[in-house]
């Protein structure tokens, strides 16, 4: 499946929040004509971080050009800007621009952008329209789709926010071109977990088109990645907007992936790389429970290793115990634990418990 010229549409379907994804090539020439609908000649504020805006200045450009009141609000452009301080600040700052509840947001950037962006726009005069553009391949495979914006606290991630849906998702690839290789592997993470949970075809392509993928010097297999991956994340969230349900299952590897990040204060490991470290302790959970054999363990094992990961800090069990009974999928004194019983199928357990948790820390020591 090749984009190449033509838009690829994936439909999310939520009633009157519906919206679009949009996948195209080159789309990010063409903004101004996908955005013109909603453009009555409000403020417009781009959220974007530094490093972005330096290469991607001219998309704003022509926004301005194309008759578009439009303002760009930088954040720090690391995990650290997903902080209520920041979302403070961009309130302020579109005050003093002079925005209204008739203003629209676009997130242009990866997941961090994303989540702040869409908690800001979420909040804001108690809600103004936002788009998603996502700039990185986790945000174009994950975050950019399905509404959960947040900001974290020193206690956890993500553990302030909204479901809040975005008007639109406009995916244009060829910003990848420009994506360092640590987060492509990172943004890789949120992909391979549609294989492990739900379609086991995605994770044969990990299987024998690793480097490929990293590369990203394959753009049928790319448009094949990202179509896939958005299809499923959006058959999801339409069937479970508010997840309690199967959305669960795409917390797989975060339970203990997100501990990791919190632990490091949100400064050692990215996202991606994070999941990864807790993919590896879920399957080995998955394993250990009798769920999932000895050879489908081995070859989840083999993919997830070709993954190149900082080390992990030391940690105590204890304080990682900590941390995951303060998560979100904690609920009514039941850890809600996203494990595998083959490959491409994930379920959620209640049975996980803390000692197989301290067990599976041995997989990532
Ligand atoms: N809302 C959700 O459903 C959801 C899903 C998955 C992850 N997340 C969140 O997403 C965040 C991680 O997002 P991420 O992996 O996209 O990282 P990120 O947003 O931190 O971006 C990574 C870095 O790459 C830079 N960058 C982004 N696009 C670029 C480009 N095209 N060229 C050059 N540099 C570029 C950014 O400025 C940043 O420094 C985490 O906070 C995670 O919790 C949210
Ligand atoms: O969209 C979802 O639902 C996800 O769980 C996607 C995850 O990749 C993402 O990291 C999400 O932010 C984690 O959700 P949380 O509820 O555990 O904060
Ligand atoms: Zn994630």
């Amino acid at each position: 499946m090749q984009f190449d010229s033509q838009l690829h549409r994936v439909p999310v379907d939520l009633g009157e929040h519906a919206y679009d994804i949009e996948v195209g090539y080159g789309l990010r020439n063409q903004l101004a004509e996908h955005l013109a609908p909603w453009n009555k000649g409000q403020q417009w504020v781009v959220l974007t971080q530094q490093a972005i805006f330096d290469i991607y200045a001219p998309v704003v450009d022509s926004l301005r050009a194309a008759g578009f009141n439009i303002h760009p609000i930088i954040v720090p452009g690391d995990e650290s800007a997903k902080n209520i301080r920041y979302a403070e600040q961009v309130w302020s700052e579109m005050v003093e621009l002079g925005c209204d509840r008739s203003s629209i947001l676009l997130a242009l950037g990866g997941g961090v952008v994303g989540d702040l962006g869409g908690f800001v726009a979420a909040t804001y005069m108690r809600g103004i329209p936002f788009v998603q553009i996502p700039t990185t391949l986790l945000a174009m495979v994950d975050s950019a789709i399905g509404g959960k914006t947040a900001v974290n606290l020193a206690a956890g991630k993500n553990l302030v926010g909204a479901i809040y849906q975005p008007k639109a998702v406009l995916i244009d690839p060829d910003f990848l071109a420009t994506l360092p290789r640590r987060n492509v592997i990172s943004s890789l993470a949120e992909a391979v977990k549609y294989g492990f949970i739900r379609d086991v075809s995605i994770f044969e392509t990990f299987e024998t088109r690793f480097d490929d993928l990293v590369a990203l010097n394959d753009e049928a297999l790319l448009s094949e990645i990202i179509a896939k991956s958005c299809a499923i994340k959006a058959a999801i969230v339409s069937a479970d907007q508010f997840e309690n349900g199967e959305r669960r299952l795409l917390n797989y590897g975060h339970t203990i992936g997100h501990a990791f990040e919190t632990l490091e204060a949100y400064q050692g490991l990215y996202h991606g790389e994070a999941v990864l470290y807790g993919m590896k302790c879920a399957n080995f959970i998955s394993h250990h429970k009798g769920l999932l054999s000895k050879a489908d363990y081995l070859r989840a094992k083999a993919v997830l290793d070709r993954f190149e990961l900082p080390p992990l800090s030391k940690m105590a069990a204890e304080d990682i115990l900590k941390v995951v009974a303060h998560d979100k999928k904690y609920i009514n004194g039941k850890l809600n634990f996203i494990v595998l019983d083959a490959l491409g199928n994930g379920l959620v357990s209640t049975d996980v418990t803390a000692d197989d948790i301290t067990a599976s820390l041995g997989e990532v020591a």
